[in-house]
Parts: C-alpha cells; sequence; structure tokens
C-alpha cells in the first residue's frame, strides 16, 4: 500500500525539493516596456526631481500674488508660455503670462489664475499683442503651482527591491526617465497535461473526450506566482509520447510540473514514465489533492498533480503556490480566520478543502467537495481548510480560508 502523508509533511516534502530554485536569486535588467509584473532586484532611486521643473496645475495666467491680492485688476499680458515650451520666461511686476497646463511657470510669477477667473479686455486668445487681462479672483502664494521636487527629490526611492512592478510603478519610472530596471530573474516551469481524452479547447471534442481545462490554469498559475511558463504542453496516455514532450520539458525548465496519469489505474502514464525514473509516488491524506507525486529527473524537479481540475488548482494552491512565491521574491499570500456561515460535513482522517466565497457575513462553500466541479470553483475566491480530524463543523465556527 502506498504510505499516506499529512499535508505538512508533502509541503514539508516539496519545500525541500524545491530549496535549490530559491536560493540564489538571479538579477537581469529588462526594459521598462517589458518589466510589466516583474519583481524589481534593487532599490530604484530618481536621477531627477518630479516634477522635473516648477510648472503650471492649470490653463490660465501666471501673476504675482500679491499684484492680484485686490480684484478686479487689469494686467499686460507679456507673454504666452505653451507645454513644452523651452525658454524661461520672467514675469516682471504687475503684468500676466498665459500659461497652459504643465508649462514651466515663469520665475517671478507665483501663483497660477485659472482662465474661468480671467477676461481678456484687449487683445483676442489668438493675438495676445498688446492684450490686457482681467483677474477677477485673487490667489494665494503657490496656488496652482507645481513645484520641481513636490512628488519626489531627486536620490529618493521610487520603487522598493520585491516590488511587483504595477502599472503604477511603471508610470512613475518612466516619468523619471527610467529606461530598464533590474528584476530578479523568473523560475523557468514547464506544464504538461496528460490524458488520452484532452482535447484543446477550440477543437472539436469527440465522445469520451474532455477539454484541457489545466493546461491554461496551471501555465496561469505559475505565471501569477512570479514564474515564467518556458513549455506547455499536452500529452495522450502513450508512454513514449509522454517520455518525449517530459524530456523536451527537463531540457528547457528549472521546474516541471504535471497534471493526471498517477492515480491507481491503468494508464496512468505519468506513474509509468517517471516510477523508473526515480519518482516517488504517495497518497496525501486530503481531499481534493490525495494522489501526489515527486521526483528529481537530470537535477529539474517534478511536480506531480491529480488530473481532476479542482484537484489540479488546490494542489497547486496547497504545495506549489508559496516556494514559488519565494522563489520570485513575492511574500506568501496570508490565511485567514473567517466565521462559517454554513454548517459543512468533512471526511475523517483527510485534511478538506472546500472552495467557498467570502461575503459580509462570513464565508460559504460555492458546491460540495467533489474535485470535477470546476465550474462550481470558478465561483469561489478563498479555501476552506477544514481540520483532518473533523467530521463536521457548524455554522458560526472560525475556520482557516486561503486565497486562491
Ligand atoms: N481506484 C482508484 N481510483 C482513483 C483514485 C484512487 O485512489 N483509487 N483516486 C481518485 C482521485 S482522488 C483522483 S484526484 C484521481 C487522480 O487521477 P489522476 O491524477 O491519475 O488523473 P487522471 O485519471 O488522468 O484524471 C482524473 C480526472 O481528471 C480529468 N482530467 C485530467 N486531466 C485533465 C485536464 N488537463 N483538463 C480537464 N480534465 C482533466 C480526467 O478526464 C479524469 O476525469 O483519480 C481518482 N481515481
Ligand atoms: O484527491 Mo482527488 O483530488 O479527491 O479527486
Amino acid at each position: 500500500m502506498t504510505p499516506q502523508r499529512s499535508v505538512e509533511e508533502h509541503v514539508d516534502h516539496v519545500t525541500r525539493l524545491l530549496a535549490p530554485l530559491t536560493a540564489e536569486p538571479g538579477v537581469e535588467a529588462v526594459p521598462l516596456t517589458e518589466a510589466a509584473g516583474r519583481v524589481a532586484a534593487a532599490d530604484v532611486r530618481s536621477e531627477v526631481d518630479l516634477p522635473l521643473f516648477r510648472n503650471s496645475q492649470m490653463d490660465g495666467f501666471a501673476v504675482r500674488a500679491t499684484d492680484v491680492a485686490h480684484v478686479p485688476v487689469a494686467l499686460e499680458v507679456t507673454g504666452d508660455v505653451p507645454a513644452g515650451h523651452e525658454v524661461p520666461l520672467v514675469l516682471a511686476a504687475g503684468t500676466a503670462i498665459r500659461i497652459m497646463t504643465g508649462a514651466p511657470v515663469p520665475s517671478g510669477a507665483d501663483a497660477i489664475v485659472p482662465v474661468e477667473d480671467t477676461e481678456l479686455v484687449l487683445g483676442r486668445d489668438d493675438d495676445l499683442a498688446g492684450a490686457v487681462v482681467e483677474i477677477r479672483r485673487p490667489r494665494k502664494r503657490g496656488e496652482f503651482v507645481r513645484e520641481r521636487g513636490s512628488d519626489l527629490h531627486r536620490g529618493e526611492v521610487l520603487v522598493r527591491a520585491g516590488t511587483r512592478l504595477a502599472p503604477r510603478h511603471l508610470a512613475a519610472l518612466a516619468a523619471a526617465g527610467v529606461t530598464t530596471v533590474d528584476v530578479r530573474e523568473r523560475l523557468r516551469v514547464a506544464v504538461l497535461t496528460t490524458g488520452s481524452e484532452l482535447a484543446t479547447p477550440g477543437e472539436s471534442v469527440r465522445f469520451g473526450q474532455v477539454f484541457d481545462a489545466n493546461g491554461v490554469a496551471l501555465a496561469a498559475l505559475v505565471e501569477e506566482a512570479g514564474a515564467v511558463v518556458s513549455l506547455r504542453a499536452s500529452s495522450d496516455d502513450d508512454p513514449e509520447t509522454f517520455a518525449r514532450v517530459f524530456d523536451a520539458a527537463i531540457a528547457a525548465s528549472d521546474l516541471v510540473v504535471t497534471s493526471g496519469g498517477i492515480s491507481k489505474g491503468a494508464y496512468e502514464v505519468v506513474r509509468e514514465v517517471l516510477l523508473p525514473r526515480g519518482a516517488e509516488v504517495t497518497t496525501v491524506a486530503m481531499q481534493p489533492g490525495g494522489p501526489q507525486a515527486t521526483a528529481v529527473v537530470d537535477g529539474v524537479p517534478v511536480l506531480c498533480f491529480p488530473g481532476n481540475p479542482v484537484s489540479t488548482q488546490v494542489s497547486f494552491a496547497v504545495f506549489l503556490r508559496a516556494p514559488l512565491r519565494a522563489a520570485a521574491g513575492l511574500p506568501e499570500l496570508p490565511t485567514r480566520r473567517i466565521r462559517l456561515t454554513e454548517s459543512v460535513r468533512s471526511v475523517p482522517g483527510k485534511r478538506q478543502f472546500l472552495r467557498g466565497r467570502v461575503g459580509a457575513d462570513g464565508v460559504a462553500p460555492v458546491s460540495g467537495p467533489s474535485s470535477h466541479l470546476v465550474a462550481a470553483m470558478a465561483n469561489a475566491d478563498v479555501l476552506i481548510d477544514l481540520p483532518a480530524e473533523a467530521e463536521a463543523v457548524e455554522a458560526g465556527a472560525d475556520v482557516t480560508v486561503w486565497t486562491l
């Protein structure tokens, strides 16, 4: 009989197997345009002040606040600064310069009066020669002036080491003129799905076939956890086919993940090909996700998950997400304790991961426990972790949930 392991024992086993992958993270420089989702390897400091120069927050007129303290007041218009204007202007006392949002504020000016609070009493918008503007609302010193460095000073940190670069980080880096960023190298993970019954979505499906749900899910889970998919392939239950894609995966990857073909029946292609290559096939006392296997082939760790789509996704969440996130330099996703809103039953002796949804009152299961309920799982946002010894947990009790 295959030995049964606790979830904790298998987590430890997988963590040990993957430890070499998390030991020494490499660093690579990538263009900012390709940096979304990557993890900054070091603090990035700005070489410039932001804003780069003192500029206007409004379309209007640059003035001296003291000149507009009593309104209405008429001021001669001595210049015009559109955004992008390259020659710095100087404002003389008792005059105004027309200015657009983002344009450099003339030296001598210390406030902007928005155009809505003004009227040209001489001259036209398209010809400011000899123009005079009437200012109808006073503005204090500094109003609508964006000072150089008021967002960030040169030398300050734009993005901290360990930050996963989201669009807002890319915007800050680009605003500071950064073109490349040092990021952590990603683990290359191959995703292999198995089963002669698998059809690719988009193909016609014959009787007895199912669409491959695990390939796309595992690939997305791997990338969400900060790694990169090095190869994605599907194999039928012919050992030669599987051995071929498996060898290609080993050659191209730091880690190989498979789904299906490891339980107790015939045609278990992963078990058949990998047992002679040193795989350890085991049963973990959990549901879903009982059948599990691991191997190290040519120095590359291999994790084999059971094929039922819910089992594959739960296996990833329980065994692989944390090590992949650690290797990527991402923090672990914390578990939480939440009130259960419905009583549930569990299988004694097995830790159960029910799919649940968190609402205002607590968490409720979205379906029964079966591991083929792939559509129901789409409504879940957490796994409800029921202890191995529990036979039932009553509504109102606190349970541990894992973020999906
Ligand atoms: N006699 C026993 N039978 C089974 C046992 C057992 O202990 N004794 N364990 C059951 C449990 S629990 C699970 S989980 C599955 C795991 O089996 P495998 O890992 O060998 O997976 P397959 O048999 O290849 O597939 C199981 C199921 O999932 C569907 N599948 C597989 N791959 C995909 C995919 N990529 N996309 C969508 N669906 C997939 C497949 O068609 C099967 O329905 O074994 C139980 N049996
Ligand atoms: O362990 Mo299986 O994953 O229950 O269906």
